[in-house]
């Protein structure tokens, strides 16, 4: 099912930051009509050319759509005006991390269908993760697939962690190629040359490890020639499984957070 813009509207885009805006640059790449699209932000300021940009809701029809693209400690400050204008023919699409399912039809009881995603911000370029959860609508499936893996989640529970992963994880990576910068500068190498080796072999990576239907463990393997160096270097990182307790740990923590905020933003 392809995504149609010239049906599902209105759509309203209620915040446009980092990563609503990360979707919007992606949608209109993809061939959405800017004219198809209401944003409402407090700047007013058009995010790209020719989408209408608004301080306040606009008067005229209930929206078909509208994605919540604020944070959480904003849902409240948002929610009274908005639900006031929303129908059982919108369907509610929320962004909002540690916001759940059952907070957003507290607030918008009227909502036809509510459906919780969570992006990350490589959907710019058509290469993210969208995962889905809460009322199952075709058409927000359609609308995530062009920002790239679209995943739905049966167990709102699990969205945390899911949110851990895929929503929190480009930050880790980009830790990582930091980090991998770092050291290298650290040991000898110009910082501005480890930075790019660093950057371009996990872009390369990345991309070898998506189209090579092997596990990334046998493309470890494959790296690492009997008797070379980069058996030591899978050493440091499996001793004791360092790296596989570090990456679990991290996304304890970040889970563990999702949850609180459930808690704090019910
Ligand atoms: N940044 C990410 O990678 C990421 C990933 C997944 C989900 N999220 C979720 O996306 C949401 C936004 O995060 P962000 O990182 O883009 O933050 P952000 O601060 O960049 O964006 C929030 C936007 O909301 C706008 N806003 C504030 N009050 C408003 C109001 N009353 N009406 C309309 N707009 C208002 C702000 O101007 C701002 O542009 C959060 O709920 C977060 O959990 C973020
Ligand atoms: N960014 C949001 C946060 O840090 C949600 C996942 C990614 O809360």
């Amino acid at each position: 099912m392809v995504f149609d813009w010239a049906s599902e509207r209105p759509f309203w885009m209620i915040g446009c930051g980092n990563m609503a805006g990360a979707m919007l640059t992606r949608w209109l790449a993809a061939g959405a009509p800017a004219n198809g699209i209401t944003v409402i932000r407090p700047s007013g300021v058009a995010p790209a050319a020719g989408v209408q940009t608004l301080t306040a809701l606009p008067e005229g029809p209930v929206p078909r759509l509208v994605l919540l693209g604020i944070k959480p400690q904003q849902l409240d400050a948002v929610a009274p005006a908005l639900a006031a204008r929303i129908g059982p023919e919108t369907v509610l699409v929320s962004i909002l991390a540690g916001t759940g399912c059952a907070s957003l039809r507290a607030r918008f009881p009227a909502a036809g269908a509510i459906v919780r995603a969570m992006p990350n911000t490589p959907v710019a370029l058509g290469r993210g993760v969208v995962a889905l959860t809460g009322d199952r609508v075709d058409a927000v499936t359609a609308l995530m697939r062009p920002l790239g893996l679209v995943e739905w989640i049966d167990d709102e529970e699990d969205f945390h962690l899911v949110a851990a992963l895929a929503g929190s994880g480009p930050a880790f990576v980009f830790r990582m190629i930091d980090a991998l910068a770092a050291g290298a500068a650290d040991l000898g190498l110009a910082p501005d040359q480890a930075a790019r080796l660093a950057l371009h072999m996990v872009e390369g990576a990345g991309a070898l490890a998506a189209g090579a239907g092997e596990s990334p463990a046998r493309l470890a393997d494959r790296v690492a020639s009997p008797g070379g160096m980069t058996r030591k270097g899978l050493d440091v990182l499996d001793a004791d499984q360092a790296l596989a307790r570090l990456m679990r740990a991290t996304l304890d923590a970040t889970a563990a957070r999702g949850r609180e905020m459930a808690a704090a933003f019910r």
